[in-house]
């Protein structure tokens, strides 16, 4: 089918002898942000996704099971800490992957901005069908190849270093897509022309992210801190809606889940993994600058 095709003309270079191409950034901002996720190794990460192999950066959402938690003096406390964590996390792909529509397993997906792979490997288990991420990082798309292979998920998962705005995938050959907490890397028109071209009509795309509140006014200091932090640019709400609507994508669903990640967040902030911006996402979802939103939308 056209996707596979896709994906096989796409893979020049993945074979076991031969090295993968990697393609040049298309800008020194580009360049940039591949520097930062081939040198990340945060613990709050890597101790999650040691939890059960599932690897995420992104957020979590739900609330905390206290039960679970137990007694913060007792000396696996840690360990159960981070563990919710990570249910939470893992929680948050499920909801994303909840708003894909009906996928089956000839279908393929497309994971923008993949990360270490941990919704792709979800979405597979899932549906059964094939998933096709792209990062910046090679050493992020590395990973994720190396756990889809332990997985013996590798026929059906792959990750390459490819830019978002400019995919290989063949016009109308994909049936659902998204961007988990990674779209506020690009220009939301690049990014929301890419994803119309390769989806089918009928299909699905969905985003969680973090977006400013246009209520609030601009952008406010603490949305500023995560800017700087991230070295990310983060978008507006009403951005989103307006590129949306300007490429094919018809809101299907919107949903703020500001108050479903702010018992992670209270959480995370009491754990020895904190990395020093957990004020700024309370603050800021407190005080409204800031929405956590799902946006799930029909490519018409
Ligand atoms: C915060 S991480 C999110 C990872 C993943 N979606 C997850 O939920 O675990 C942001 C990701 O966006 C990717 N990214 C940023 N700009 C990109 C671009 N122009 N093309 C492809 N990936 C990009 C980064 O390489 C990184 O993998
Ligand atoms: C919602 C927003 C604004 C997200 C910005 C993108 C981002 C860096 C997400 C989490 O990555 P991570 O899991 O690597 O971050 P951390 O190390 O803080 O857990
Ligand atoms: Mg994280």
């Amino acid at each position: 089918m056209a996707a596979a095709s896709a994906s096989s003309s796409a893979s020049e270079g993945a074979s076991p002898s031969a090295p993968a191409r990697i393609p040049a950034p298309a800008t020194p901002y580009q360049e940039d942000i591949a520097r930062y996720w081939n040198n990340e190794a945060r613990p709050v990460n890597l101790r999650l996704g040691d939890v059960d192999g599932l690897y995420h950066h992104h957020y979590g959402i739900g609330a905390v099971d206290h039960d679970a938690l137990g007694d913060p003096g007792d000396g696996e406390y840690e360990a159960r800490l981070i563990a919710e964590l990570h249910r939470l996390e893992s929680a948050q792909a499920e909801f994303l992957l909840d708003h894909l529509g009906p996928i089956g397993p000839g279908d393929t997906l497309v994971d923008a901005g993949c990360g270490r792979g941990g919704s792709m490997v979800m979405a597979h288990q899932r549906f059964g069908c094939r998933v096709e991420g792209v990062t910046l990082s090679a050493a992020q798309a590395e990973f994720a190849n190396r756990r889809a292979r332990e997985l013996r998920i590798d026929d059906h998962v792959r990750s390459r270093v490819c830019n978002m705005l400019d995919t290989p995938f063949e016009k109308g050959s994909v049936a659902a897509s998204w961007n988990n907490e990674s779209s506020m890397y690009v220009d939301l028109h690049d990014l929301f022309a890419e994803h119309s071209r390769f989806l089918r009509v009928g299909g699905r795309y969905v985003t969680i992210t973090g977006c400013w509140n246009p209520r609030y006014g601009q952008p406010s200091k603490w949305v500023s801190q995560i800017n700087a932090h991230f070295e990310c640019n983060i978008h507006s709400r009403r951005e989103y809606l307006r590129a949306m609507a300007d490429n094919r994508l018809v809101p299907q669903t919107v949903i703020d889940l500001t108050p479903e990640t702010l018992p992670y967040w209270e959480l995370r902030a009491t754990s020895s993994l904190v990395t020093g911006i957990e004020e700024a996402f309370i603050e800021s979802y407190r005080d409204g600058s800031f929405q956590y939103v799902l946006i799930a939308a029909d490519r018409v």
